[in-house]
């Protein structure tokens, strides 16, 4: 994680969504518009490599077992961590989610099949209450990006 530039706030921003939604579109926009601004933290995925990728680069590849344990001892660690933004990419349909997941090509039939129920299941998470997330809908790219942008910078930049 690349040291944080303390001109700006440093509140953390949790981005997440199904897979397909177009988080890492959208963030590659933001990260080459405003390229001093922001750190990363890699998240950590239960799936496995996609061809090209490598563990700790796109994610922390890791065992659902793993996985949960250090989702508690993250919260158990940092009492005093700063309450995070939270920011949902949603798709504007399932279908449209189903169409992206198969046009980027980059994953077997079955995973696309399990990517589209956990997507489910995550978007009827974000609607739960809980987190309260900022929602943006992924329809068309520039109006999105436009959305998430004035969100996380504000209007000025
Ligand atoms: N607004 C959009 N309109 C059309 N296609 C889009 C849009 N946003 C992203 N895409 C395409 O949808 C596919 C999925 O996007 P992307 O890989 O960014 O999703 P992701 O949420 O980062 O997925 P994962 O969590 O699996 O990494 C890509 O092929 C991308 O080019």
């Amino acid at each position: 994680m690349p040291p944080i530039n303390p001109k700006f706030d440093t509140t953390p921003i949790v981005v997440f969504g199904p897979s397909g939604a177009g988080k890492g579109t959208l963030l590659q926009k933001l990260f080459a518009e405003f390229p001093d601004r922001f750190g990363y933290s890699v998240s950590h995925t239960t799936r496995a490599p996609r061809p090209g990728e490598t563990d700790g680069k796109e994610y922390n590849f890791t065992s659902m077992e793993k996985f949960q344990e250090m989702g508690v001892k993250q919260v158990a660690n940092h009492p005093t961590f700063p309450r995070p933004r939270f920011v949902f990419i949603s798709p504007p349909s399932l279908e449209v989610l189903e169409q992206r997941l198969r046009g980027r090509g980059t994953d077997k039939e079955e995973d696309v099949l399990k990517r589209l129920e956990q997507g489910k299941k995550e978007m009827e998470f974000a609607k739960s209450g809980g987190v309260n997330p900022k929602v943006v809908v992924n329809d068309d790219l520039e109006r999105a990006y436009k959305e998430l942008k004035e969100w996380v910078v504000g209007k000025e930049a």
